[in-house]
């Protein structure tokens, strides 16, 4: 069939009038044949089972049942009419129940004749009940088109009373197969469906419209699953070759002195080994012609600041200045702390830029920064403001991406002629086929191993009514010499309840710590950042044992004396706070803990959530659990979610399809580089012709 018949407006169809393609339009998304044929049932009935009467179970079910009607009645009611018929079969009776159009459905019935009904059953005042049931003649039944699995269509039933119901949406498509003949122009090579024992497209469409059975259903999907994934992964990685391509990047050729007496002389401790490939592997795309644009994932704790300093000091040593971001002014803070102390009196020139920097100060980094005399630059996104202009920007470090748009990102590129070489480093770890398809315009780097001498935090779960024995067991620890977090949830909508939950436990902690053997700190969103500043620092000075605080300390505070974290109300949190937060403590080498505080009321998934927590510390297993509970879209907020909208594949689930489909992606584009830049001559013809079908070029150009 020709391509351009699927772009026929789906008013074409026969019975899809203006006011439901209307419908069709707004709510579905259905303008086309093609999309018509691409709006997939979301479910499917098994009508290949016939049900009897006394096999029915109280919950609501769909079923299908043989039986015949004995009797008809209208039965008035203050909400209305309604049409009861008595059904039987040898085993039993059941009503069915029309609310609306008597009048037709009774000329119809027939009485003591076999019916096969289907519908969904209703159990009330010890009768089963089925509204406004599908019938059908057993005569007629047997010698129609046999229907083996019924397909549900998504949205229809929220849309029934705008006059789409699953039944319409179901003739709809037969109409549409019937007015191609259901033959669909293949997609994908012959050697991709060989290689794959794939089904062919148009047996693929037709299956996953009208299954036969459930076999040739699974190989229905996972055709159409592996093709809508492979296209996404040809966009993505085609996006990433044109960008090396296309995006000239400032070349870092040398390693010079400030790179060379850091790791010789200052360098505080052995690099971990997989610090040491990261580092390779951000020195090769530095060396290289092409822009960089990396994400770096580390787990919590597991030393990316090191890194980004080295990076930064290649930048140095080729005459360029970098920034360093974070997404919060105390993380920030504690940044260019950990910089200016790392880096000691080597004569590299490093500022701090938040917005609570004073304004006399502020004029004196501008001026720095922008007559080269500044080599680093560490802040908050008060970096992205205009009004500061490097003299020769050569690579932004961003920490926590997730809380920087992508656009943000894009912003950094216009601070200088020849776009900076951009390392984006993240602690929540992104299961990696995730991450390819997240970030498939980023390069990516794991460093999955931890500094040496780390022990697992202990973590456990503790009822609020054993408050007590948990103050025991934190005077044990500062006994010892060491220092404690307490958390209290913050959630935005309510601010003000937070604040009386925080000042309450305040409280009452104090009572339970009074000075002068104790000493508190607090720090929560409604304080002055000086104020913060200066607790943070008390605390990461020893000079306070506690710190109670709000989630503002979530990221990357690093305070390796500090062994315990009590997180209350734990069950409001999610899975990856809760490691975050939990990643606040086994920074150094004693054995730490963190403890769940929740009251006994949790609903299935908070249980999930603690029991993962309590079973594992490892960030990948939790990035998997939280993914599976809450969906690939959550985690990584809207940005980039486009990507993530396929219509069949779940980038979870079928994660092995993805890798499969990743790897002819790649196979393809490596056999065919030009296929990612080539417009007008396509060397595959198919995959080509796909790509601007798809319109892939729009997105990459
Ligand atoms: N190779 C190493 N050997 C020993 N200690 C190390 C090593 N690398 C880093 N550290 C130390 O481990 C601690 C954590 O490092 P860092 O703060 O860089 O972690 P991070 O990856 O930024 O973690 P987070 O995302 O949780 O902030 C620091 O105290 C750091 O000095």
């Amino acid at each position: 069939m020709k391509t351009d018949l699927l772009q026929t407006p789906i008013t074409y169809l026969k019975g899809v009038g203006p006011n439901r393609a209307q419908v069709l339009q707004s709510e579905l998304g259905i303008a086309t044949f093609d999309d018509l044929l691409n709006f997939f049932p979301n479910r499917y009935i098994d009508k290949t089972r016939y049900y009897k009467i006394s096999e029915l179970e109280r919950n609501a079910a769909e079923v299908q049942i043989i039986g015949k009607i004995i009797h008809i009645k209208t039965v008035e009611q203050k909400k209305g009419r309604r049409l009861v018929a008595k059904f039987i079969d040898d085993t039993g009776e059941m009503e069915l129940v029309w609310f609306r159009g008597h009048k037709w459905i009774k000329e119809q019935l027939q009485l003591n004749v076999p019916y096969v009904i289907f519908g969904r059953t209703n159990w009330f005042n010890g009768v089963f009940s089925m509204p406004h049931p599908e019938m059908e003649l057993l005569s007629s039944h047997e010698q129609g088109l046999r229907i083996h699995m019924q397909p549900i269509y998504p949205s229809t039933e929220k849309l029934s009373n705008k006059g789409i119901t699953n039944r319409v949406i179901s003739h709809m498509v037969q109409q549409l197969f019937a007015e191609t003949r259901g033959v669909f122009r293949e997609t994908l090579s012959p050697d991709v469906i060989g290689e794959l024992k794939l089904v062919s497209r148009s047996e693929a469409l037709f299956n996953i419209h009208f299954p036969q059975d459930q076999k040739k259903l699974a190989r229905a999907q996972f055709r159409l699953k592996l093709e809508e994934l492979f296209f996404v992964q040809i966009q993505l990685i085609s996006k990433n070759l044109l960008r090396k391509k296309k995006i000239r990047g400032l070349p870092f050729e040398r390693v010079g002195e400030h790179f060379n007496t850091f790791y010789q002389e200052y360098l505080p401790f052995e690099l971990t080994g997989a610090q040491q490939k990261v580092i390779k592997e951000i020195r090769a795309d530095l060396g290289s012609n092409a822009q960089m644009n990396r994400l770096l994932q580390g787990d919590v704790g597991s030393g990316k600041t090191i890194v980004a300093l080295m990076s930064m000091l290649l930048a140095l040593d080729n005459g360029y200045q970098s920034c360093l971001m974070a997404p919060t002014e105390i993380l920030a803070n504690q940044h260019y702390n950990s910089l200016k102390e790392i880096i000691g009196d080597m004569n590299i020139n490093i500022a701090l830029l938040t917005g609570s920097v004073k304004k006399s100060e502020r004029k004196g980094i501008h001026e720095s920064l922008e007559d080269g005399s500044l080599h680093i630059l560490v802040g908050t996104h008060a970096v992205l403001e205009h009004k500061v202009q490097f003299n020769n920007l050569g690579l932004a470090i961003i920490d926590e991406q997730h809380r920087f748009g992508v656009a943000q990102r894009s912003k950094l590129w216009h601070k200088n002629d020849i776009p900076p070489h951009i390392l984006v480093m993240t602690a929540t770890p992104i299961p990696r086929t995730l991450a390819m398809s997240l970030y498939g315009d980023l390069d990516i780097s794991v460093i999955d191993e931890l500094p040496p001498g780390r022990k697992p935090v202990k973590t456990v779960h503790r009822y609020d009514t054993n408050r007590l024995k948990v103050f025991r067991f934190l005077k044990d620890e500062i006994k010892k010499g060491r220092q404690v977090y307490i958390v209290y949830p913050l959630i935005q909508e309510s601010q003000a309840l937070d604040y009386k939950d925080l000042m309450d436990g305040y409280e009452s902690i104090s009572r339970e710590f009074p000075l002068p053997e104790y000493r508190i700190s607090i720090v929560h969103g409604q304080m002055k950042s000086e104020d913060k500043d200066i607790e943070m620092a008390r605390f990461v000075k020893g000079e306070t044992q506690i710190m109670v605080a709000t989630t503002v300390i979530e990221v990357g505070v690093n305070v390796p004396n500090a062994t315990v974290m009590i997180i209350e109300s734990a069950e409001r949190f999610g899975l990856s706070q809760l490691h975050q937060l939990r990643g606040r403590v086994g920074r150094g080498g004693d054995q730490s803990y963190c403890i769940l505080m929740t009251g006994h009321k949790l609903t299935a998934e908070a249980k999930t959530r603690i029991e993962t927590m309590t079973a594992t510390n490892d960030g990948f297993e939790i990035a998997e659990v939280d993914l599976r509970l809450r969906g690939p879209g959550d985690l990584m907020g809207t940005q980039q979610s486009g990507l993530l909208n396929l219509k069949i594949a779940d980038i979870v689930r079928d994660n092995d399809i993805l890798k499969t489909a990743r790897f002819y992606a790649l196979r393809i584009l490596q056999e065919d580089p030009d296929l990612a830049l080539e417009k007008n001559l396509p060397i595959r013809q198919t995959y080509a012709e796909l790509l601007r079908h798809r319109n892939i070029w729009n997105y990459i150009s």
